[in-house]
């Protein structure tokens, strides 16, 4: 039917045109009916062209193994988006029970229990097993446990298997962030890439739209992992801006602790977002010193993150924070807390870091050291002031008063 529209549009435009006049038209009419005809047939042919590099490109990722290091929150979230895209992706755990309870019932016993996971998601304990065929590895073991990690498997990486991080923060004991450790503990590994931005495990697995950063110094690689996990709920963003996406990732987590004392003293929604906005200064103070881009900080991965780990409820620093400002003390909070919360101990490598930074190489005498000191926590009150509330030197109280008491200067 559609077909003879244009002919009946012709013949109502032409009622007053000759018999010539008319079959020309009625000929050019028929020309693009015809020519409508063949762009439906190419239309079908193109969909038919469109559905077979489908199911190709379908089949291909059936046979791109990916590898999870971590059967955490995250982790599983990960795998589900993936194996929800078409990847067979096998999570690494620790513990048989949590293997054997994915691999039969289909479900993480520990984590987002409610959800069935695809078939294409299979656990093991056994990294060789794991890591061998892997295609894509990623990693979603926290920071600090991530050194052990790698030291127990680094010889199962396959050296051309990229290895995407998800950690975010700063390790306690070299003060070294993951895209400065990864190389050094995985030196077979040929590259690397660092997932950041505002991605709550648990709205990833209710399929809420989400955005994230893919940074990689290889942007053929970040565009590669863009493709991969992207879906019509989740939104990859790449940057080669890797350190700026992670100085940002780590920073962002203790910004989150001081947002959530602001919330458990009860001290306002002005408090809160002057707080926030000053956090978000000393991050890119600090990011802008490693070398970092200043679009970074102001995208996903900076003021994103910010954003959504210091007002969103589900984030765990945050509610570190909050049972600190409510009176908790920190050993209660983490003798309860079953999951991991980065800002707790990137605090304190944060700060072992500015201090080495404003400190120097060379090794100063104790006055010196002092001066020093002082001078770094007035350039980065809230890290500081988190990490002597986290150390219980100061009260959340105290570390609001020692705020609010700094002299006026220039914002910066
Ligand atoms: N949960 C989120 O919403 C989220 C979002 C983005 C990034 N991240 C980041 O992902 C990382 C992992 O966080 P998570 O939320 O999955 O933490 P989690 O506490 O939920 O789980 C951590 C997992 O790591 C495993 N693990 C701990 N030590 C290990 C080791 N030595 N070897 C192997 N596995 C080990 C634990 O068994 C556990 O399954 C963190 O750095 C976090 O900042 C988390
Ligand atoms: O729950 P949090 O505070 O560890 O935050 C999780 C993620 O980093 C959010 O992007």
């Amino acid at each position: 039917m559609t077909a003879f529209v244009p002919v009946l549009q012709v013949i109502s435009r032409n009622r007053h045109l000759g018999a010539e006049q008319l079959r020309e038209n009625l000929n050019y009419a028929e020309g693009v009916s015809n020519r409508r005809r063949g762009q439906v047939q190419c239309a079908s042919e193109n969909s038919w062209l469109q559905r077979r590099r489908k199911r190709r490109s379908l089949e291909k990722r059936s046979e791109t193994k990916v590898a999870v290091c971590g059967g955490g929150s995250f982790g599983t979230a990960i795998a589900f988006l993936l194996a929800n895209n078409g990847y067979p992706v096998q999570i690494l755990v620790r513990k048989t029970w949590v293997r054997d309870e994915i691999n039969v019932e289909r479900r993480n016993p520990k984590y987002f229990t409610e959800f069935v996971l695809p078939d294409n998601v299979t656990a093991t304990i056994d990294a060789e097993e794991a890591l061998t065929d892997a295609k894509l590895i990623v990693h979603a073991v926290p920071v600090q446990q991530s050194r052990s990690f790698f030291e127990a498997n680094t010889e199962y990486f396959p050296a051309d298997a990229p290895v995407l991080c998800t950690s975010k923060g700063l390790e306690v004991t070299s003060l070294k962030f993951m895209c400065e450790l990864l190389p050094e503990l995985l030196p077979r590994t040929k590259s690397f890439a660092y997932l950041s931005g505002p991605s709550f495990a648990r709205e990833m697995m209710d399929q809420l739209p989400t955005a994230v950063v893919v940074a990689s110094d290889d942007v053929d690689l970040a565009l590669r992992i863009a493709d991969m996990m992207s879906s019509p709920f989740f939104k990859v963003f790449t940057s080669s801006d890797t350190i700026g996406v992670e100085v940002a990732g780590a920073v962002k987590n203790v910004i989150a602790i001081a947002a959530g004392i602001c919330e458990g003293l009860g001290l306002g929604t002005n408090s809160m977002a002057a707080l926030v906005t000053r956090g978000c200064s000393e991050m890119r103070r600090l990011a802008l010193n490693m070398g970092a881009s200043p679009i970074t900080l102001s995208g996903l991965s900076g003021v994103g993150d910010t954003f959504l780990t210091c007002f969103g409820p589900l984030s765990r620093n945050r509610n570190v924070g909050v049972r600190l400002g409510k009176g908790e003390t920190l050993d209660s909070i983490l003798s309860s807390s079953r999951q991991v919360a980065e800002g707790v101990t990137t605090a304190e490598a944060l700060v072992g870091m500015l201090l080495n930074q404003y400190n120097g190489v060379s090794q100063q005498d104790n006055k010196e050291i002092n001066v020093y000191a002082t001078r770094a926590a007035a350039r980065y009150p809230i890290l500081f002031g988190v990490r002597a509330i986290l150390e219980g030197r100061i009260t959340p109280q105290e570390g609001v008063e020692a705020l609010l008491a700094m002299p006026p200067r220039e914002e910066n």
